[in-house]
């Protein structure tokens, strides 16, 4: 989570293999993605991450069944009925496999997508604000699902989401500003997530870094609108002798 602009969408592209970081490096599952050759980099991708976006990207002239085989199809490989019968299952979509797109609602078109992610049995499936389409109560259900994904089969997610609700249900909420790691909650509940983007989301200046010191007693961590105002938060606390 963070403000517009603050690197969300840019962290999960590097993270995925999409774009290449300038400092810094990416590994998934145990490979360094720095010197792979853009080839292998596209294999990678295709087999080991898997990419949710907010609009569902499916092909609407195809059958749920048909969207969720395509990334076998495109590495040359001709997935069994059961396999996709399986994934749609797995989503909650068993029995829908001849629906095309236009036939299924937002939130089931949402877990067609997820089904077409996980065919490769990714060791990541990033979502890049899989939600934000969808109404609050359809949301939930596909933000059960991802729940239910990691629970039951173990798998990882990594999501972006401007939604505190969203946000808690995660194990771990990583705050970026500028492009830059501001903190993290672990066991999040809606009501801390939402105070520490308030307090992210502060004007900046001078002035901004002291209501951001303030913010910061209040929830016990402290709260940076920039790097600077956070060095000068920091110091401003410790002078202080620490968070009253
Ligand atoms: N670590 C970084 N170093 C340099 N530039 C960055 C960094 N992170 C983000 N940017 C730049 O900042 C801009 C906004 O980033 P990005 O779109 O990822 O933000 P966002 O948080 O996803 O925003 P939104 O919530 O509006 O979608 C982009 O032009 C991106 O290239």
């Amino acid at each position: 989570m963070g403000p517009s602009g603050s690197g969300k969408s840019t962290l999960l592209q590097c993270a995925a293999g999409l774009d290449r970081p300038t400092a810094g490096s990416v590994e998934i599952d145990g490979v360094p993605l720095a010197g792979l050759s853009e080839r292998r980099l596209t294999l990678l991708r295709r087999d080991r991450i898997g990419f949710v976006f907010q609009s569902f990207n499916l092909l609407p002239s195809l059958t749920a069944a048909q969207n969720v085989a395509l990334p076998l199809r495109l590495a040359g490989r001709r997935p069994s009925r059961t396999e996709v019968r399986e994934v749609l299952a797995r989503v909650g979509l068993a029995g829908r496999e001849r629906h095309r797109p236009g036939e299924l609602s937002g939130g089931q078109q949402q877990r067609v997508a997820l089904a077409r992610a996980l065919i490769t049995r990714p060791a990541v499936l990033f979502g890049d604000e899989p939600t934000g389409a969808l109404d609050s109560t359809t949301g939930r259900e596909v933000l059960s699902m991802l729940r239910e994904l990691v629970d039951r089969d173990g798998q990882t997610v990594v999501m972006v989401t401007h939604d505190p609700m969203a946000a808690a249900r995660a194990d771990r909420v990583v705050f970026l500003v500028d492009g830059r790691l501001a903190g993290e909650l672990h066991a999040p509940t809606p009501q801390a997530v939402a105070a520490r983007m308030a307090g992210l989301e502060a004007p900046k200046g001078p002035a901004a870094a002291v209501g951001a010191t303030a913010v910061s007693a209040m929830t016990g961590l402290p709260v940076m609108t920039t790097t600077t105002a956070m060095s000068a938060a920091t110091d401003t606390t410790a002078k202080a002798g620490g968070p009253c």
